[in-house]
């Protein structure tokens, strides 16, 4: 499919009216390009943990829209664009706001992606994407199926692996470790799409309780059990924070687990780690990634200033995962 793609070039400061005036107008998907930095919250929120060197931030802005290219005219539409841009300037200012154009092809950006996203295998564990036909000779693997929808978990990510593979040593055991408890109460912290849940789960353990700041998550988690053969009974999700949240801090549970799970953030986990030692048994182990090899210090120092003991560190790529046991 072809898309006509319009692109206004303003300033930051009007580019937020300008995306809102531009819905009004009934146009949807505005991307926004500009050179100011995210924020600590946007980069959590959006699982980046560094950026790369922008140039400066000289306050220009490009603001586009796509149009599907179905042979209609948009010069009418366009015209009421220039229009609102030129009201706008009595109230911000607009910049040069001229209009460019372009052409562009197969915009499905939501779907997009699943091209990329095909049956992959974590040691003996088959990840398939939901859409995927399971094949005849796959049928007694050890199966977990995945539609992460908009939340993080296909297990490709380096750091889902690193957790999976803690996952398998420490509820499943190996050659160097033995599990001392074979049903264990799993809490995951920033479950996404759940699949660290639902690995658990289908290693054995008993229960899992999981949290997410995003509500989207709740969806796709519950969505997954689902797809999985999981009893619903068997995993309890929260929306909200466990760092500051002492309401959800005691309905997850204190001293309840045998493992707690973290793929999250280097500067997610170091605030967090302080209460991640009252969720755990003793004995317990805190398996967590998501960290960025240069912040692998800083995370080992937070989990040890917490009072837990480090007893491992594996690294995929320039990704960190770190376990420790509460003595
Ligand atoms: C990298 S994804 C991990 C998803 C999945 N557990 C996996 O391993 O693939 C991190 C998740 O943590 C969530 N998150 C970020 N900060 C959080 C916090 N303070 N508490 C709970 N979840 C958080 C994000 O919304 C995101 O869903």
């Amino acid at each position: 499919m072809k898309w006509n793609k319009y692109t206004i070039e303003t300033t930051t400061a009007a580019e937020d009216y300008l995306s809102s005036a531009l819905m009004d107008l009934g146009i949807e998907g505005v991307q926004i390009e500009d050179n100011v930095p995210l924020t600590k919250e946007d980069q959590a929120e959006m699982f980046i943990d560094f950026l790369p060197e922008l140039p400066p931030d000289e306050g220009i802005s490009y603001v586009s829209f796509y149009l599907e290219d179905n042979g209609q005219d948009d010069t009418e539409l366009l015209k009421q664009v220039k229009t609102t841009i030129e009201e706008m300037r009595n109230v911000v200012d607009m910049g040069t706001g001229k209009i460019t154009s372009d052409q562009t092809e197969d915009l499905d950006w939501i779907n997009n992606w699943k091209k990329f996203f095909s049956s992959f295998y974590i040691e003996d564990i088959l990840i398939k994407p939901t859409w995927e036909e399971l094949k005849e000779e796959d049928r007694d693997k050890f199966l977990i199926e995945i539609d992460p929808g908009v939340s993080f978990g296909t297990g490709k990510h380096e750091t889902t692996q690193l957790c999976i593979r803690q996952l398998l040593k420490y509820i499943r055991g190996n050659e160097t470790y033995t599990p001392q408890v074979k049903t264990p109460k799993v809490l995951d912290v920033g479950c996404g799409s759940g699949i660290l849940s639902i690995v658990a789960l289908k290693l054995g353990a008993s229960e899992v309780v999981g949290t997410d700041l995003d509500p989207d998550c709740m969806t796709s988690t519950h969505d997954n059990m689902e797809v999985n053969h999981l009893d619903q009974k068997l995993g309890t999700f929260y929306v909200g924070n466990l760092i500051d949240d002492t309401e959800l801090q005691e309905k997850a549970g204190t001293e309840e687990f045998d493992i707690v799970v973290a793929n999250i953030l280097a500067d997610v986990i170091i605030p967090m780690a302080p209460v991640i030692p009252a969720r755990l048994k003793k004995g317990g182990y805190f398996i967590t990634s998501g960290i960025i090899d240069f912040k692998e210090n800083d995370v080992k120092e937070a989990i040890e200033k917490a009072g837990l003991e480090v007893v491992e560190i594996n690294h995929q790529g320039e990704w960190v995962n770190i376990t420790a046991r509460k003595n």
